[in-house]
C-alpha cells in the first residue's frame, strides 16, 4: 500500500483494505461495465435485526468494523439506500473513519449518495444534501442522486433539485417502487461504475430476492448483540417483532454464497462472499444456499 499522507493508516484500516482489496470493484482505468459492480452490505444482530422495532437507528458495528464499512464506501462510486433509511437515520454516508483509499492515496473520497425514493419523501433538509463531496470521474458532478418513479410530486422534485439533488425518473416495479435493474442502468448512464447498497431492510430484501440482479460482493457484519425484536435484516419492518421476509423468489433461484471468508474486527465478525444465482451455472464450491 503506497502511503502519501502525514500518518500511516491505522492497523485496523490496513487490515480492512487487506481483507477487502482482492474483492473490490475494478479501478476506473478499466473498461466501463454495462451495469455497475454491485456490493450489498449491512450489519445485523445475532438474532437477525438491523434496526430497533420503531426503526430508530442503531449502532451495531463497533468502531473496528465501522472502519471496514468506510473502506468499502471509499472503494465504490456510489452508496445506495432506501428512502426510509434516509428519513429515519438522516445519515452522512461519508468515509470519515478512513484516511486512505485502497491504492494508498491519502484522502479517501466519499461515494455519491443514491436514494431509492418512489414518491420523493426525502426531506430537503437531509444531511446528505448539505455535505460537499467530490468523486473523480462520475458524471453526476458528485451530487446526491435520487431515483424516483412517475408517481412523484413535481413540486417536491423541484425543491430537491434546488437543494442540490439530481432527480432521475426510472421505471417502477410491480410494487410501484423504483425498479432495481432500471436503477442500476440509470446509474451506469451517469458514469457510476460501482454501487454499494447499504440498506435498509426492504432494499436488502429486494436486491437479494431479485432473480435478475447480480450481486458481485456481499459483506455482512455480525454484531454480538441480541435485540429480541426489531427490523428484520432482509425484507422489511416487522410490526410485532417477528420476522416478515417479503416476497421470496423460488428456492432454486436464491443466491448461493461462494468464496466465503470471515474476519474478526473488534468484537464483530465480518463475512465477505461472492454470490451466484444457480441459474447462472456458476459452480458453488462447497457453498451453502442462503
Ligand atoms: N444496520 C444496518 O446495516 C442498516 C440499518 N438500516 C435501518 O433500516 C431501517 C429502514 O429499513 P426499511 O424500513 O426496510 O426501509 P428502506 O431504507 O429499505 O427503504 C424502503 C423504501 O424505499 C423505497 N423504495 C423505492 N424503490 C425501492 C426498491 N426497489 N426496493 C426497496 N425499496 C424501495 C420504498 O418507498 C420503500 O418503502 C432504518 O431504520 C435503518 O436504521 C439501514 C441501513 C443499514
Ligand atoms: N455498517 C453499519 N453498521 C451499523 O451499525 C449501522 N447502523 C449502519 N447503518 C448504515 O449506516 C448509515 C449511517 O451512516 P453515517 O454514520 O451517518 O455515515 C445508516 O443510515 C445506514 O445506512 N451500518
Amino acid at each position: 500500500m503506497m502511503q502519501t499522507g502525514p500518518h500511516p493508516p491505522s492497523p485496523t484500516e490496513q487490515a480492512a483494505y487487506a481483507f477487502l482489496s482482492p474483492h473490490l470493484p475494478p479501478p476506473r482505468s478499466s473498461a466501463a461495465p454495462a451495469v455497475p459492480f454491485l456490493t450489498l452490505t449491512y450489519a445485523q444482530s445475532v438474532d437477525g435485526f438491523i434496526a430497533k422495532r420503531d426503526g430508530r437507528p442503531l449502532a451495531l458495528s463497533s468502531p473496528f468494523s465501522s472502519v471496514l464499512t468506510h473502506a468499502l464506501r471509499a472503494s465504490h462510486d456510489a452508496i445506495l439506500i432506501g428512502v426510509t433509511t434516509a428519513v429515519n437515520d438522516d445519515p452522512s454516508l461519508t468515509t470519515r473513519c478512513v484516511a486512505y483509499d485502497v491504492t494508498g492515496a491519502h484522502g479517501a473520497q466519499s461515494p455519491i449518495p443514491v436514494i431509492l425514493d418512489s414518491g420523493l419523501r426525502t426531506p430537503v433538509t437531509a444531511k446528505v444534501l448539505r455535505i460537499p463531496r467530490t468523486r473523480r470521474g462520475c458524471d453526476s458532478n458528485s451530487k446526491v442522486v435520487i431515483l424516483t418513479t412517475r408517481d412523484h410530486d413535481a413540486e417536491q422534485k423541484r425543491a430537491l433539485e434546488a437543494a442540490g439533488a439530481v432527480v432521475v425518473v426510472v421505471a417502477s416495479d410491480a410494487h410501484h417502487r423504483v425498479d432495481f435493474p432500471s436503477a442500476l442502468h440509470a446509474l451506469a448512464h451517469h458514469g457510476i461504475r460501482s454501487v454499494m447498497v447499504e440498506g435498509g431492510a426492504t432494499v436488502i430484501g429486494n436486491v437479494l430476492q431479485s432473480a435478475n440482479v447480480k450481486i458481485d460482493l456481499l459483506v455482512v457484519t455480525l454484531a454480538p448483540v441480541i435485540l429480541g425484536r426489531g427490523v428484520h435484516a432482509v425484507g422489511g419492518a416487522s410490526a410485532g417483532g417477528g420476522s416478515q421476509p417479503s416476497e421470496m423468489v423460488a428456492e432454486e433461484e436464491t443466491p448461493r454464497l461462494v468464496d466465503v471468508q470471515w474476519k474478526q474486527f473488534g468484537p464483530d465478525m465480518v463475512m465477505l462472499a461472492k454470490t451466484a444465482r444457480p441459474s447462472t451455472g456458476v459452480e458453488a464450491n462447497g457453498a451453502r444456499g442462503l
